[in-house]
């Protein structure tokens, strides 16, 4: 790994608080948290230790984790009776952003179709900008576009701003375009390669999307077309895996990883939709497809992240057909549950992959 460049902390700085917080670290970048420079306040106000921790995401999996033990540290220090932990979070990006102001490009996709890529992409958005990022939603599954709907704003229409860019559409604080809010409901799109690549750049380049810290893209499934032209047309951050545990999923989803190993673009890991069921009634799980497939995939590439299984759910479909997807319209439903731990975890792993790559640190204010 590259040295960690100096971080220079302002006066107001309380020496002792400082020197104990340098023997916490961040649980996932294995760093302690002041030269991470995720330290932006830390001042003892009377006999209260007053910290603001600055995160590398808003979806931090860990925050409660680094609540306590910066809490553990700070009681040590002489003088502090109490200790306050406020948190901030600015989402890191690579050395160059993907595109001008969105600092990562998250690809969703899957080697069959009708495994809930589409379902899984818009309640990851829809949990990451409910946990304070700003996330923009790229329907790319120009085929078979089911954003617009599941994001109710299926008879929206995409404007053009005075720079004669693509407004993205807000809906559950999230901006998003589809090729459903460009084409007649039903209408279907028969375009070869070299027109489908143009969209995706269109979409990517000629869009309004202003700052976002995550954008989510839904891709059609399998390995073709548009995969090629997002990977050449950006630097991808990563790309998610949907799969259903069944062998003929997860057959088709090791052709995907393969692809993107290709073609160089990191795999943040793999999600199990569809993975059990319990009876509403009796509580009982049922392993419908044979729960358990996403983790042994994993194991064949050597160890991939499982990111969470998420159960088969009938809320899941009725919230996505109502537009309002599971993790905001019954965000304590099981599957809602573990859509929102899924998000918390990819930004996990987004925040570790980024670390990794670059050990800026945070500016301070
Ligand atoms: N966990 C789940 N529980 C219940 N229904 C689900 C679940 N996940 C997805 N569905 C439903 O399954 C159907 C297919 O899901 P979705 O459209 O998200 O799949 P997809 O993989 O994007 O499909 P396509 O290949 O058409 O792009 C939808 O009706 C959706 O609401």
């Amino acid at each position: 790994m590259p040295p960690s460049p100096a971080v220079r902390y302002n006066s107001g700085m309380h020496e002792n608080l400082l020197a104990a917080l340098r023997t916490v670290n961040d649980p996932e970048l294995h760093r302690d948290l002041v030269s991470l420079g995720m330290i932006e306040r830390a001042e003892l106000v009377g006999g209260t230790a007053e910290i603001k921790v600055n995160l590398t995401t808003p979806a931090c999996p860990l925050k409660a984790t680094i609540e306590a033990d910066v809490t553990r540290a700070a009681m040590l220090v002489g003088g502090v009776d109490s200790v306050r932990v406020e948190f901030g979070a600015q989402v890191r990006t690579q050395a160059t952003p993907p595109l001008p102001g969105v600092k990562n490009v998250i690809v969703v996709g899957s080697g069959k179709g009708g495994v809930g890529k589409s379902s899984v992409a818009s309640n990851l958005a829809c949990a990451l900008a409910r946990m304070g990022a700003s996330v923009g939603l790229l329907d790319a599954d120009v085929y078979g576009p089911s954003i617009a709907h599941m994001m109710g704003q299926g008879s929206a229409r995409i404007t053009a701003n005075a720079e004669k860019k693509m407004q993205p559409i807000e809906a559950h604080g999230v901006r998003f375009l589809s090729m459903g809010n460009l084409m007649p409901a039903g209408q279907a799109l028969v375009w070869r390669g070299p027109m489908l690549h143009s969209a995706i750049q269109q979409f990517l380049k000629d869009a309004a999307w202003g700052t976002l810290d995550y954008l989510i893209v839904d891709l059609p499934p399998g390995t073709g077309d548009v995969q090629l032209s997002l990977t050449q047309t950006v630097q991808l951050t990563g790309a998610v895996i949907v799969t259903t545990p069944q062998d003929v999923a997860l057959l088709d989803a090791s052709r995907a990883i393969d692809m993107f190993r290709k073609a160089n673009v990191p795999i943040l890991g793999i999600v199990e939709n569809m993975s059990y069921f319990v009876a509403p009634d009796t509580g009982h799980s049922y392993d419908i497809f044979g729960r358990g497939g996403a983790k042994k995939l994993a194991q064949s590439f050597g160890g991939l992240p499982v990111l969470g299984e998420v159960p088969l759910d009938t809320e899941v479909r009725q919230d996505s057909d109502a537009g309002r997807p599971a993790v905001l319209a019954h965000p304590d439903s099981p599957a809602a549950l573990s859509l929102s731990q899924i998000a918390r975890n990819l930004a996990g792993r987004i925040s570790v992959q980024t670390f990794q790559g670059s050990l800026e640190p945070l500016p301070m204010a």
